[in-house]
C-alpha cells in the first residue's frame, strides 16, 4: 500500500511527497499526527539505508509518506507526549490520541476513515497557515476530492487535530483512563489515497472461483466507492452496471434491515463497504441460513466471529492476528486470494477421490454378495471362497484406496457446481454407475456358475477338476472385472476414462502388481486359494470379460440420471407421511448452494 493522493489546505498535493507544498504549521502537524497517532513504527538501521516500517499496511504506507516528506520519526515521538491515546478500531473507523505539547497546550490527533473524520471537522489550514472555517463550499470540495479518490480505487483516510486546553484534561489517573478524546470542532490537516493495487492473480482466481459456481463476495471496511472500484478491478463486478444496490450495499444499510429483509438480499450482495466485524458475521449468518456453504477469509482480530460462524475460516498466515488464525479451519500461508482456488480445487480432490472408491468398493461387495448368495442358494456352495474374497478385499481396499485416493485434482473438478451441503456422497451418477458393472459382473459369473462347464466345454473332465477350473476361471475373471473397472472408477462422469491415467505412477504402479499377483496366485498359490492353473484360453476369457466393463461403462454414461438424489424420493415420502399436517415443509431449498 503507498499514498499517491493527498489533499491538503483545499488544493490537491501533486506530488504528494513534495514538502514544499506545505505550509510549514500544516506541516509540522502532519508529522506530529503521524508519527504519534499511529499503532505502527519506523526504525532507522544505524549504518544508513532505508529504514524499516512496521504496523498493519494502512499504517505502513502513512509512515512511509511521512519518511518520504522527512519525517524524523524518533525526534517528532520525544517532542511531545501521549497522555491518552483511542487505538483505531473497525467499528469506530478511526483512531486518536492526546498529546502534551506543553505545559499548557494539548493536542489531539485523530486519523481514519476520510468522510467519518471529515463529518467532525469544523475548519482546515489554508496555504497561508490560517485556520480558516469550512464552508459549504469548501466540504463539498473536500468530499469531492475523496469521492475522486475513491472512484480510482484508493483508500482514504483523514488526518485532523485539535488544540485542546490542558486544564481541561482529567489529571486523576483514573479518570483520564475513562476520558473520551474530544473529537468535535476538528481542523482538517489531510486527506490522503491509498493504492492497494489488486495482486496480480487475483482476477485469475475470482474468474476460476466463478466457473466453479462459488460467488466471490467482499465486505471491506472501505468506503463503498473504493470498494465498488476495487471489485469492478479484480473481476468481483463485472461491470458497472452490475454496481447497483443490493449487489453493492453499504454495511450501515444491511445493518438496520430485519432479518428477513437481510435473508431476501444477502444472496445478491456482491460488495458491501463500509461494513463493521458485525455486518460480516451478519452476512455469513444469512447466506448460511439460507443453505449455502460458506468460506470467509480475514486477517484482523474483528473477522474472528466471521470466521468462527463460516463453513470454513480461512485466515491470513502472514498478516492475520493471531486470534483470526485461532478462530479459523485453513491458514493461508501466503497470504494471496489465488490460494483460495487451491483449497477449492484440493478439498474438491479429496471429495471426488472418496467418492471414487466407495464406488469402486461398493461394486465389488454388491458384486461378490450377490453372486455368493444366488449360488449358496441355489446350488448350496459358493464360487468364491473365503481366501478368493480376502485377496478381492485386499484389491478393493488398500490397494484400491490407494490408487484411487492418491488421483491427482484436474481442471474438471473446477467447472462443476460445488457439492450442497445435503447432498448425498453417493450421486446418481456414481449409483448408475455401479449398478451397470455390478449387473454385468453377477450376470457372467453367475452363468458361468450354472452353465460354464457346458460353455466351456468341460464335460469331458473328470468332473471335481471341471468344477475347479470353472471356479478358478470366475474367480479370474472377477479379479480382472475389478482390475477395468478401476479404471472406470477414476472417471465417474466422464467417458475417456483414460485421461491423465500415465501421470498417475501410482495407479499404473498399483494396477501392475494386481495382475502380477493374480496371475502368481493362480499358477502357485492354487493350495492356499483352492484354484487351478488355467490354460491361456481361459486366462484370455478372463481379460475379456475384464475388458468388457470399459465399452459397457462408456455406455452406460450416455443414460441420463435424475438431478433430484434418488434417497430423496424415498425421504420425502416419509417425512410427507411424518409432517402431513405441515403443508408447506420443504425439505431442501431448491437453489444450488455455494461456497
Ligand atoms: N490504521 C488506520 N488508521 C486510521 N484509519 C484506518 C486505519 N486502517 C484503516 N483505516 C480506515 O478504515 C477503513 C477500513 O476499516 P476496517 O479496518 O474496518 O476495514 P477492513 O476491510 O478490515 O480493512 P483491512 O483491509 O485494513 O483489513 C479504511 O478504509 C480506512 O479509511
Ligand atoms: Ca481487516
Amino acid at each position: 500500500m503507498t499514498v499517491v493522493e493527498v489533499s491538503a489546505c483545499g488544493k490537491k498535493i501533486d506530488p504528494p511527497d513534495n514538502k514544499s507544498l506545505l505550509p510549514s504549521k500544516v506541516f509540522s502537524l502532519l508529522i506530529e499526527g503521524i508519527a504519534q497517532n499511529t499503532t505502527g513504527s519506523v526504525f532507522v538501521p544505524e549504518g544508513g539505508g532505508a529504514p524499516e516500517l512496521s504496523g498493519s499496511p494502512t499504517e505502513k504506507a502513512i509512515l512511509q509518506w511521512g519518511v518520504n516528506l522527512g519525517m524524523d520519526f524518533l525526534s517528532v515521538r520525544l517532542d511531545s507526549v501521549i497522555i491518552h491515546a483511542f487505538p483505531f478500531n473497525s467499528e469506530k473507523k478511526r483512531g486518536g490520541v492526546a498529546l502534551k505539547v506543553s505545559d499548557s497546550e494539548v493536542h489531539v490527533h485523530w486519523k481514519g476513515a476520510a468522510e467519518i473524520v471529515l463529518a467532525c471537522c469544523t475548519s482546515y489550514i489554508d496555504t497561508d497557515d490560517h485556520v480558516v472555517p469550512l464552508d459549504e463550499e469548501k466540504l463539498s470540495s473536500y468530499k469531492k476530492a475523496i469521492e475522486d479518490m475513491a472512484v480510482e480505487s484508493l483508500r482514504c483516510v483523514a488526518i485532523a487535530y485539535r488544540p485542546y486546553d490542558a486544564k481541561s484534561v482529567p489529571s486523576v489517573a483514573a479518570e483520564l483512563e475513562n476520558w473520551q478524546l474530544p473529537e468535535s470542532d476538528l481542523i482538517l490537516l489531510a486527506i490522503v489515497g491509498i493504492k492497494d493495487p489488486c495482486r496480480p492473480g487475483v482476477k485469475d482466481a475470482v474468474q476460476l472461483c466463478t466457473n466453479a459456481g462459488v460467488k466471490v463476495r467482499m465486505v471491506t471496511g472501505d468506503n463503498l466507492q473504493t470498494a465498488k472500484a476495487i471489485a469492478l478491478e479484480c473481476g468481483i463486478l463485472s461491470s458497472g452496471t452490475d454496481a447497483t444496490e443490493p449487489n453493492i450495499i453499504e454495511g450501515k444499510t444491511f445493518r438496520t434491515l430485519t432479518e428477513s429483509q437481510r435473508l431476501d438480499i444477502a444472496d445478491k450482495i456482491s460488495v458491501m463497504g463500509r461494513s463493521s466485524p458485525n455486518d460480516k458475521l451478519l452476512l455469513v449468518q444469512a447466506l448460511r441460513k439460507r443453505g449455502h456453504v460458506v468460506a470467509v477469509t480475514g486477517d484482523g482480530t474483528n473477522d474472528a466471529p466471521a470466521l468462527h460462524e463460516a463453513d470454513i475460516g480461512l485466515a491470513m498466515g502472514i498478516q492475520g492476528t493471531e486470534v483470526a488464525k485461532e478462530s479459523s479451519d485453513i491458514i493461508i500461508l501466503d497470504d494471496n486470494f489465488s490460494s483460495v482456488v487451491k483449497v477449492v480445487r484440493w478439498g474438491r480432490s479429496v471429495y471426488a477421490n472418496i467418492q471414487k472408491f466407495i464406488q469402486f468398493q461398493l461394486t465389488v461387495n454388491v458384486a461378490a454378495l450377490i453372486i455368493n448368495v444366488v449360488a449358496a442358494v441355489s446350488v448350496g456352495n459358493v464360487p468364491l471362497n473365503a481366501v478368493q474374497l480376502l485377496w478381492v478385499n485386499l484389491i478393493m481396499d488398500t490397494l484400491g484406496a490407494l490408487a484411487l485416493a492418491t488421483e491427482p485434482p484436474t481442471d474438471h473438478l473446477m467447472r462443476r457446481a460445488p457439492v450442497g451441503r445435503r447432498e448425498p456422497l453417493i450421486t446418481n451418477i456414481m449409483w448408475r454407475n455401479l449398478l451397470i458393472q455390478a449387473s454385468y459382473q453377477v450376470t457372467v459369473l453367475l452363468i458361468l456358475n450354472f452353465r460354464g462347464r457346458d460353455i466351456l466345454n468341460l464335460q469331458n473332465d473328470d468332473k471335481d477338476h471341471a468344477f475347479r477350473v470353472n471356479n478358478t476361471l470366475i474367480f479370474n475373471a472377477f479379479v480382472f472385472c475389478q482390475v477395468f473397472n478401476e479404471f472406470n472408477a477414476r472417471k465417474p462422469d466422464e467417458v475417456n476414462v483414460f485421461k491423465g491415467v500415465t501421470k498417475n505412477r501410482l495407479f499404473m504402479g498399483i494396477i501392475g502388481l494386481e495382475v502380477v499377483l493374480q496371475v502368481i496366485i493362480i499358477f502357485f498359490l492354487g493350495k492356499f486359494a483352492t484354484t487351478v492353473r488355467l490354460s491361456w484360453k481361459l486366462w484370455l476369457v478372463s481379460i475379456a470379460l475384464g475388458i468388457i466393463s470399459w465399452p459397457l461403462a462408456a455406455i452406460g454414461k450416455l443414460i441420463p440420471v435424475p438431478e433430484k438424489p434418488i434417497a430423496e424420493f424415498f425421504t420425502k415420502k416419509i417425512r410427507r407421511e411424518r409432517n402431513s399436517d405441515d403443508g408447506n415443509f420443504t425439505y431442501r431449498n431448491c437453489f444450488r448452494p455455494r461456497y
